[in-house]
């Protein structure tokens, strides 16, 4: 059974743009995983933790044949072969991979939580996943994303 996953990609540290590649390249190598539609890549002000680097964010969404938690495991190990260290939970990280919506399943174990628990807050996330998907809804919610993104005050963060 083909899956639809949407998985969000930042990075703020040294070859931004490199990792991201990398990222999406890894991927591309998982015969499990076919990417089918990308995102523009926007310059974003850091959230939660404010005093780090300017992010690189997008989206990507992906068919697999891969369950939530097998995808979740495919996206760590890359992050790890990509070297990425948690050093700072907020803080810099060279590749972040998060699935942001997974079959408008609503998904919730001790390692997993989906739809993300902030991506409703976070406009780096929705403008980019509002480009590829522009009338998207949480799973089970009648509201559009993109009047969630209206209501976020400061946009101005995302470029
Ligand atoms: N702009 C921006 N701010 C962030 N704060 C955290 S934590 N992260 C890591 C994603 O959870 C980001 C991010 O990817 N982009």
């Amino acid at each position: 059974m083909t899956n639809i996953a949407f998985i969000g990609l930042g990075s703020n540290m040294t070859d931004r743009d490199v990792h991201l590649y990398e990222a999406i390249t890894t991927l591309l190598e998982n015969t499990e995983i076919e990417v089918v539609n990308y995102s523009s890549i926007y310059e974003t002000d850091p959230v939660g933790f404010e005093d780090q680097a300017q992010f690189l964010n997008m989206v990507i969404q992906v068919h697999t044949t891969l369950s939530s938690s097998q995808l979740l495991k495919a996206l760590l190990r890359i992050e790890q072969d990509l070297g990425r260290k948690r050093i700072i939970r907020w803080g810099p990280r060279n590749i972040d991979l998060d699935i942001l919506l997974y079959n408008q399943e609503n998904i919730e174990t001790e390692t997993l939580i989906v739809p993300h628990p902030r991506m409703h807050e976070r406009a780096f996330v929705l403008i980019p996943l509002l480009e590829i998907q522009p009338n998207i809804c949480l799973p089970d919610e009648e509201q559009p994303l993109h009047e969630k993104l209206e209501a976020i005050p400061d946009k101005k963060g995302v470029r």
